[in-house]
């Protein structure tokens, strides 16, 4: 039922050594690796969009053999399972070998038409790369990377996938919440998906070991594989790809800024290949707007990964990927002192011009407008000045703003996108003023109405996977009941259109999630 063609394991080196020990591996680029079984795994959810992609049905879904793959237990037919080998800056620092901890490749289906796709287990037993760690996934934490991965594909942002959420019948111990003391959850294993799940970190730890004939032929395999569409002369292939690189991760972060999603951990280890959105750890999603919101409790004091400094983060990340690239090109001559050669240089420029680019293009779309001036971005900064003080709601606020009636401009329409009541009174002033000037670029803009409220729900979402509702999700799974995680798992997939009934899932944070944890912020255990 599922056809394999395992290139990353038949072109690049594997590791001699066949011990499951925690080590350094060195001169390749995977190990092989056998999951962990389980001892009663029960499939809690899957996404049909993601198994059609496979030529998989619910029937194959449902079968036992599957269920059995998908759980660690057994291979299917083609099957190879191994574990990548990467390295990674963490916080700023060098970090050395990271790999596939927990993380277990089940090799690259190819479907119907032609279209590849990695399987990995994430969450079954350990591998080499494991360090100390038990290679297991908590279900809270597979929970949230299972129904944001999905969340995000249908909002449009580029992400790694996911098609099953597995119980493993298993617990897993982990220091959560409860004081740090250590307690027993119940574990899962998710099956992610995506055309690559190769990170900057694999360059870098290549790179950072010397090991430079082995980064070329995972330059060379990496572009042939994973960008067959990218036009290149031999002599520019290294820059052009890199230029490439920068683009996607470029987009990648105007969608986050879009849409209002923080990912709470942009090492370089968690930085994909093909500017997708990859590990959905201790992320977030935006309630009231503040730029320096991060909800990753590790990151609180520095918030080094903060909403607004994204942007800011993958550029430094795109750096080093360029460091690890450097030693492939010619030297650059002795004049330009810099390390990084001119092309490096320019693809880093080019994220900048991309990046803005795209930014103005989203935010123009979130405000209705059909074309973007500097002045527009004069009227963004205010409103975001009045968003962060007033404490608004950034999604309600977005869907709400296209009922504006912008010949008689009243901030009503936006009352739910207000928190506290004694700030939505103090800063009402400032929201009439800003309002006043946007409906009159609004009218010069002269759009239709019609037209500019169907073009803005198109991209400002009614329905995101809020913190509260994921942990809302979350402890009914806990007490064994997954109904919350299908109605979440099927309002997400039409996440701009209005869904009668559903309001439960698009209403603001309520009080009780304010301060809840799982709901703004959470630790990286996971
Ligand atoms: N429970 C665990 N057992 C083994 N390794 C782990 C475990 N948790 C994290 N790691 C490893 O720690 C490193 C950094 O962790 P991070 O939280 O970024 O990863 P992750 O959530 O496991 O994985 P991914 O990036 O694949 O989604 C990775 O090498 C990861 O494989």
């Amino acid at each position: 039922m599922l056809n394999f063609d395992n290139r990353f394991v038949r072109e690049l080196p594997g590791d001699t050594e066949l011990r499951n020990q925690p080590r350094q591996v060195c001169a390749a680029c995977w190990s092989p690796v056998t999951p962990t079984p389980v001892a009663a795994p029960t499939l809690l959810a899957h996404s049909r969009e993601v198994a059609a992609d496979l030529d998989l049905d619910d029937r194959d879904m449902a079968s036992a053999e599957m269920l059995a793959a998908l759980s660690g237990n057994r291979l299917l037919p083609g099957m190879v399972s191994y574990a990548s080998c990467y390295g990674g800056h963490q916080f700023g620092q060098w970090a050395g070998q990271l790999g596939d901890g927990r993380a277990i490749l089940l090799g690259e289906a190819v479907n119907r038409r032609g279209q590849r796709f990695e399987l990995q287990l994430k969450g079954a037993g350990p591998t080499p790369y494991a360090r100390r760690a038990d290679g297991r996934a908590v279900l809270r934490s597979s929970i949230r990377e299972f129904l944001c991965s999905e969340a995000m594909h249908h909002l449009g942002v580029p992400t790694t996938r996911a098609l099953s959420l597995v119980g493993s019948g298993e617990s897993v111990v982990r220091d959560m919440f409860y004081d740090g003391h250590p307690i027993a959850e119940p574990g899962a294993v998710v099956c992610r998906v995506a055309p690559s799940f190769t990170r900057f970190g694999h360059f870098e730890l290549l790179a950072a070991r010397g090991e430079h004939a082995l980064l070329q032929r995972l330059v060379d395999f990496t572009i042939a594989r994973d960008f067959p569409a990218l036009l290149v002369a031999p002599g520019e292939k290294l820059a052009v790809w890199f230029r490439e690189v920068c683009e996607r991760t470029a987009r990648l972060m105007a969608h986050w800024l879009r849409v209002g999603f923080v990912h709470g951990v942009m090492n370089t280890d968690n930085m994909s290949i093909l500017g997708l959105t990859i590990d959905y750890g201790p992320y977030g999603w935006v309630d009231n707007f503040d730029p320096a919101w991060t909800p990753n409790t590790t990151d609180a004091s520095s918030r080094r990964y903060c909403f607004a400094r994204q942007p800011e983060i993958a550029r430094w990340n795109l750096e080093r990927l360029a460091d690890a690239l450097a030693p492939l090109l010619p030297k650059p001559p002795m004049a330009e002192k810099a390390a990084r050669s001119a092309e490096l240089a320019a693809a880093l420029e080019h994220y900048d011009e991309v990046y803005s680019a795209e930014f103005c293009t989203a935010f123009a779309g979130k405000l209705g407008l059909r074309s973007w001036t500097p002045a527009d971005g004069e009227l963004l900064g205010e409103l975001f000045e009045v968003m962060r003080l007033a404490e608004i709601d950034m999604t309600e606020f977005f869907r709400q703003l296209a009922q504006l009636d912008i010949d008689q401009p009243d901030a009503e329409v936006l009352r739910e996108s207000f928190y506290r009541e004694d700030l939505r009174q103090r800063f009402a002033p400032d929201l009439a003023r800003w309002l006043a000037r946007y409906s009159a670029r609004l009218r010069h803009d002269g759009q239709p109405a019609e037209r500019r409220i169907a073009a803005m729900n198109q991209v400002n979402p009614r329905y995101v996977l809020r913190n509260y509702l994921a942990q809302q999700a979350i402890e009914r799974a806990e007490q064994g009941d997954t109904q919350t995680i299908h109605e979440l798992l099927e309002v997400l997939r039409r996440p701009y259109q209005e869904q009668p009934g559903r309001a439960e899932f698009s209403a603001r944070r309520p009080d009780w999630a304010r301060h809840k944890a799982g709901c703004s912020m959470l630790s990286c255990s996971s």
